[in-house]
């Protein structure tokens, strides 16, 4: 029987995560944290046995960063990488690069947290879940998926909100379960999936 292996990594501590800053679309790097929360995930993932034959991240440069440091602890460096903007972050629009904290004071606390969590309100000029759920399904269903389902054993290194989608409908969680669903930097999720793509076991590797 064939593994049908899916991990699934948020990227570690980066930049503006530090400086408390909506990053979405925008492109810092990590932080010396974030390089040892990625180092951590790949050697958590080692220590588990596990290997992969495919990855995919995002168009940007914290996912990526994140992988490459994973797969030299696993010792695949050159694994076959599939990047691409369908798994970047939700885009946070006019939000992005503002700090969270100063967005409370100007627009409320229950404000920002609709921004932040609710699944179908966009913040302004950028992505709701929901939004963020139409262009990265599509991709899971369409480039992922059919690889695991034949047996690619599969890492995807990408973000908070570009992961809590696909976790919303491996889970098949509702849009109010989602909405208290957080995401670590740098903590793997491992899936194995039954042969019609529902989740068979998940061991989430956090902590
Ligand atoms: O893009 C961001 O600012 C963060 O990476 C995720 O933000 P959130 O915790 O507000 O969803």
């Amino acid at each position: 029987m064939s593994d049908r292996l899916l991990v699934l990594v948020r990227h570690g501590q980066s930049e503006w995560n530090l400086k408390n800053l909506f990053t979405g679309w925008k492109d810092p790097d990590l932080t010396e944290q974030g390089i040892a929360e990625a180092k951590d995930a790949g050697r958590k993932l080692k220590a588990q046995g596990l290997s992969f034959d495919v990855a995919f991240t995002s168009d940007l440069t914290r996912a990526q960063h994140t992988l490459k440091l994973m797969l030299e602890q696993i010792g695949q460096t050159g694994l076959p990488t599939t990047k691409n903007l369908a798994l970047n972050e939700r885009d946070y629009g006019d939000l992005s690069g503002l700090n969270k904290d100063d967005a409370r004071k100007k627009w409320g606390e229950d404000q920002v947290l609709v921004w932040r969590r609710s699944y179908d309100v966009p913040p302004p000029g950028g992505e709701s879940l929901k939004d963020t759920l139409a262009r990265t399904l599509p991709y899971y269903v369409q480039e992922i998926l059919p690889g695991v389902l034949r047996g690619q054993r599969t890492l995807i290194a990408a973000h908070g909100n570009s992961l809590r989608a696909l976790i919303m409908v491996l889970e098949k969680l509702t849009p109010e379960q989602i909405l208290k669903r957080e995401l670590a930097t740098g903590a793997p999720v491992v899936y194995r999936l039954n042969a019609d793509s529902t989740v068979a076991s998940k061991v989430d590797l956090a902590g």
